[in-house]
């Protein structure tokens, strides 16, 4: 690369005009802080998780208190003070490797909210020697804001171990030509910690004992993220334990990992199918979106319902309908695109919290975002991909449910067209499972759906 820093690189690249795979590396960066920032709990799974020892016949060891992990008692402390009695999943199998002398090299993959962070944090947090005054972890994420979210576990989890000290290698953070970091655990974005690493040299990469990847596919759908994480790699001593962690593994995902990771060891943890078993389906026909409100309107006038999501094809649409809504004087929330993911997850937040008992949304907003309270969803339009065929995916995921304890449902669809009526029809056959009719003039039949 021509320019002398990767980090001012990144950012030109980043500021050029918005190519389609920037694009969808930052709504992959959003769609994760949101669900960061959303979270309050744990994701339950109840799938077996997947581990590939390096060395098969050493034996595997899975914890299912922390006290087994014999933590210094600041950390125990730290991870009780943060309300977690017992490892997830994830974390029973991951933390005694990554806790184990000496130290094993892992890839683990499960879905978002799994307490993935949680528990590289913990190990960072175990490996550092408080007395030393330099750098000996150093953690990668794919944005700004994503290494703030995790610095903030960081600090919550060691609140209780305050000689451990942390710094932000991000943009914006300048430090004096010169200057050696003090600071034990660096997190920061792959362009800023390389030139931290090698032009600045503010961190010594030989006295690194722990790198971090974190987010790795959200990391690879950034350019220049991959080669600049493998660099820094290549920097650390042999012996330096490497984690890298991901939501999805997909092939690519997959060559990069194993670029960053020698002689893994491999966790996954299977999402938790969803499924359309619990949920009762309906269509309601209707001849415009006028047509479909005033369906809308019939039924909430029929039936009690506690909280709804209600989603819409367009921007435009979703900011019409909540309008109307708002006139007939319901509570509602709108998601829409142009809004920060700061403020779209304040919304979110405020619904969850059930403060509006409507959230109108356009489905790339709610992609991803899981509000579990929501007993009825209405696709005032429904979900096709961008050769207006059925998007049978976001379908399942709009309205399925996940676990076996996974409540009882409501899905009401509102077909317009022979075009929606035959999307209608397809998405059926895809599931194999009827959608019945529901006439809206009729309050009996409402009221019957609701039983
Ligand atoms: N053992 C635990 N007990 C209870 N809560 C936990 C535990 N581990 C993590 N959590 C909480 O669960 C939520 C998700 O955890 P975490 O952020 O570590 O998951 P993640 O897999 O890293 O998700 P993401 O990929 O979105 O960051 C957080 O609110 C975290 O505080």
């Amino acid at each position: 690369m021509a320019s002398d820093s990767w980090a001012q690189a990144v950012d030109e690249q980043e500021a050029a005009a918005e190519s389609v795979s920037v694009k969808s590396a930052k709504d992959k960066a959003a769609q994760s802080l949101l669900n960061k920032l959303i979270r309050s709990n744990l994701v339950n799974n109840t799938n077996q998780v997947e581990v590939l020892q390096k060395d098969p016949n050493s034996p595997l060891y899975s914890v299912k208190s922390f006290e087994e992990l014999r933590l210094k008692p600041q950390l125990l402390q730290g991870v009780y003070g943060m309300g977690f009695n017992r490892p997830s999943k994830i974390q029973e199998t991951a933390l005694p490797m990554m806790l184990a002398e000496p130290p094993q090299n892992l890839i683990a993959q499960s879905q978002s909210g799994t307490g993935k962070t949680a528990a590289f944090v913990l190990a960072m947090l175990s490996h550092v020697n408080p007395d030393n005054k330099y750098p000996q972890c150093l953690c990668l994420s794919p944005t700004y804001e994503l290494a703030l979210q995790t610095g903030k576990v960081i600090e919550q989890m060691g609140k209780n171990y305050p000689e451990v000290k942390l710094v932000y290698a991000i943009r914006g953070n300048r430090l004096q030509r010169g200057v050696k970091l003090q600071e034990q655990i660096v997190i920061g974005t792959p362009g800023t910690m390389l030139d931290w690493c090698s032009k600045l040299k503010f961190i010594d990469p030989e006295k690194i004992r722990v790198f971090v990847l974190d987010e790795a596919d959200v990391m690879i759908a950034t350019q220049g993220h991959k080669d600049q994480s493998i660099r820094i790699q290549r920097m650390l001593p042999k012996n330096c334990q490497m984690l890298l962690f991901s939501a999805t593994f997909e092939e690519t995902v997959w060559d990069f990992a194993r670029r960053i990771v020698p002689d893994p060891n491999i966790i996954k943890l299977k999402r938790e199918e969803e499924t359309l078993d619990t949920i009762k389906q309906y269509y309601v026909l209707c001849n415009s979106k006028e047509e479909k409100f005033e369906a809308l309107c019939n039924i909430y006038g029929a039936i009690t319902i506690a909280q709804a999501m209600i989603f819409c094809h367009t921007r435009k649409t979703a900011g019409w309908l909540a309008g109307e809504l708002s006139k007939e004087n319901h509570q509602v929330a709108l998601l829409s695109g142009e809004m920060q993911v700061e403020q779209r997850a304040a919304v979110i937040e405020r619904f969850r919290d059930g403060k509006e008992k409507v959230l109108v949304t356009t489905n790339v907003c709610a992609r991803g975002i899981d509000v579990e309270q929501v007993s009825v969803v209405i696709n005032f339009d429904l979900p096709v991909d961008q050769d207006g065929n059925p998007d049978n995916e976001t379908y399942l995921h709009r309205i399925g449910r996940t676990g076996r304890f996974g409540k009882r449902g409501l899905a009401i669809n509102m077909v317009d067209s022979r075009m929606s009526m035959n999307i209608l029809n397809r998405i059926q056959d895809h599931f194999n499972k009827k959608i019945e009719k529901l006439d809206t003039h009729d309050l009996d039949e409402i009221e019957k759906i609701a039983n």
